[in-house]
């Protein structure tokens, strides 16, 4: 198909013999190539069977022998192969043009039509052809899914190598310390596979108890054990026509690795107590932090599952073998979380960079997520090292609300009393940013003055007297 107006191929479907070639005369005269028909039905035969002159626009007389230029076009609407059309016609009821514009058709010309009137509503009807099919291509060329920030060298091959094997049906296993972004590459793989309008669902293997989660993965009917109060389909189902991720697949119990691996074999669930097998069609996308090779060898985890889940191995870098990538994400997260709070976005020493560079950050990505929008919460503008909750000994990252040093909790504490603590620090630092307004304290928290006071009275909380 043409997209220039010039060489467009434009079908002339009209059944008076001279109007047709008058008409494509025209056409042709201003620079188009044209086809005449003089039957609604050879128009439709010939778009159903494509054409190498396959038309780029139609223009289609209203009152033709047999069907008429107004139910083609509802045909080929309804085949999806409606190109862009313009009606042109002297004997058209207004029932007929509401009906043609309704089904798309660009324009409706009344007979007799002026060259001039007709070429320019033909060239416009191309413009907004061509507009059309642009703004379908961006659509489709757009990026989908999460995106995986980085520009370092081995987050560049990770994201070559995720846009190669999404479009695959392959089942992918996906290595890398915890934290490190395994969940956030499973959703691109669904998100840029065939499967992305299906489900996507997930499982954490180990944070699921292992009695219950037979069940959860493979459904259960009525009665199978005692609160199974009706039948429940199970991920597997659930994920039918799409993709299912099984995160900490290494926590798997044996015996569930042997239920698992049977349906990656023969593509059937069955659900818990249940007697008849159901088809399933689900991509399998798993994800480890574990040694699976060497849980292989010590019997923990089955050879045979092994090599079915991990057709196509897939390693996320830790935060240390990319830290050439920390300023990007650091800032990334933190402007994040000022547009979730509603906090001003902060400016970042490059001091900061400098001392989190020097971390080893055993929580990945994650950690650094969750510093760095406690930094935004908890810090001042421009966020500078100072801010940074490092232990003493710099070699952890204090825990909790930032506020609390974990390592001065010696000896440990009650909860009750861990919580009271915190949340006491919390406040504080809340009425110290509001400069002890406790309306603009209360209104930040989400709570009721009087309740503000009443806890501050319980938490024996007072403002500070303030030195000279
Ligand atoms: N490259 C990245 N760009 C942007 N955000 C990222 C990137 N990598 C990870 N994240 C974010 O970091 C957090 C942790 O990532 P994710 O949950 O995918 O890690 P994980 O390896 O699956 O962790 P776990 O092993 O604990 O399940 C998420 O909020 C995720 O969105």
């Amino acid at each position: 198909m043409n997209t220039t107006s010039g060489n467009a191929w434009i079908w002339v479907v009209e059944d008076n013999l001279k109007i047709r070639r008058n008409t494509m005369f025209q056409l042709e005269e201003a620079g188009y190539r044209t086809e005449g028909l003089a039957t609604a039905e050879e128009a439709h035969v010939r778009l159903r069977e494509g054409s190498d002159r396959a038309p780029d626009l139609l223009l289609l007389d209203v009152r033709l022998p047999g069907v008429s230029g107004v139910e083609l076009a509802a045909r080929l609407h309804k085949d999806n192969l409606l190109p862009p059309t313009i009606i042109f016609s002297g004997e058209a009821s207004i029932s007929e043009t509401v009906e043609a514009l309704r089904l798309g058709v660009y324009d409706f010309l009344e007979k007799p039509v002026s060259n001039e009137r007709l070429l320019h509503s033909i060239h416009n009807c191309l413009e907004n052809a061509k507009l059309k099919r642009h703004i379908r291509e961006l659509e489709q060329n757009k990026p989908r899914g999460p995106k995986i920030l980085g520009e370092s060298a081995m987050v560049v091959a990770l994201r070559r190598q995720i846009d190669k094997v999404a479009p695959t049906q392959a089942r992918v296993l996906i290595r890398g310390e915890s934290g490190s972004g395994k969940e956030l590459v499973a959703a691109a793989i669904h998100e840029q596979s065939s499967r992305r309008n299906g489900p996507f669902v997930k499982i954490n293997c180990a944070a699921i108890p292992a009695h219950l989660i037979e069940a959860e993965l493979f459904g259960h009917v009525r009665g199978a054990f005692t609160d199974a109060r009706h039948d429940k389909p199970g991920m597997f189902e659930q994920a039918n026509g799409g993709s299912l991720f099984l995160d900490e697949i290494g926590d798997m119990a044996i015996h569930l690795q042997a239920r698992l691996l049977r349906v990656l074999e023969d593509g059937t669930v069955r659900r818990v107590g249940d007697t008849r097998d159901r088809r399933v069609d689900v991509r399998v996308v798993a994800a480890t932090h574990c040694d699976l090779e060497h849980m292989v060898r010590t019997g923990e985890f089955r050879q045979d599952l092994y090599f079915r889940l991990s057709a196509l191995p897939l390693q996320v870098p830790s935060l240390r073998e990319r830290l050439d990538d920390l300023p990007l994400l650091f800032t990334h997260f933190a402007n994040r979380a000022s547009e979730y709070h509603k906090i001003p976005r902060r400016q970042i020493e490059p001091e900061v960079f400098e001392v989190l560079r020097n971390y080893h950050w055993p929580g990945n990505i994650r950690e650094l997520k969750n510093l760095a929008e406690r930094m935004v919460i908890f810090g001042g503008d421009p966020l500078s090292a100072d801010q940074i909750p490092l232990s003493p000994s710099g070699d952890s990252i204090v825990a909790g609300t930032g506020l609390l040093n974990t390592d001065q909790l010696m000896p440990f504490q009650e909860l009750k009393e861990f919580r009271r603590r915190c949340e006491k620090e919390y406040l504080q630092t809340v009425l110290t940013h509001t400069r002890w307004n406790v309306t603009a304290a209360a209104k930040i928290l989400g709570v009721q003055r009087p309740y503000m006071h009443q806890k501050m009275n319980q938490l024996d909380i007072s403002r500070p007297i303030e030195e000279d």
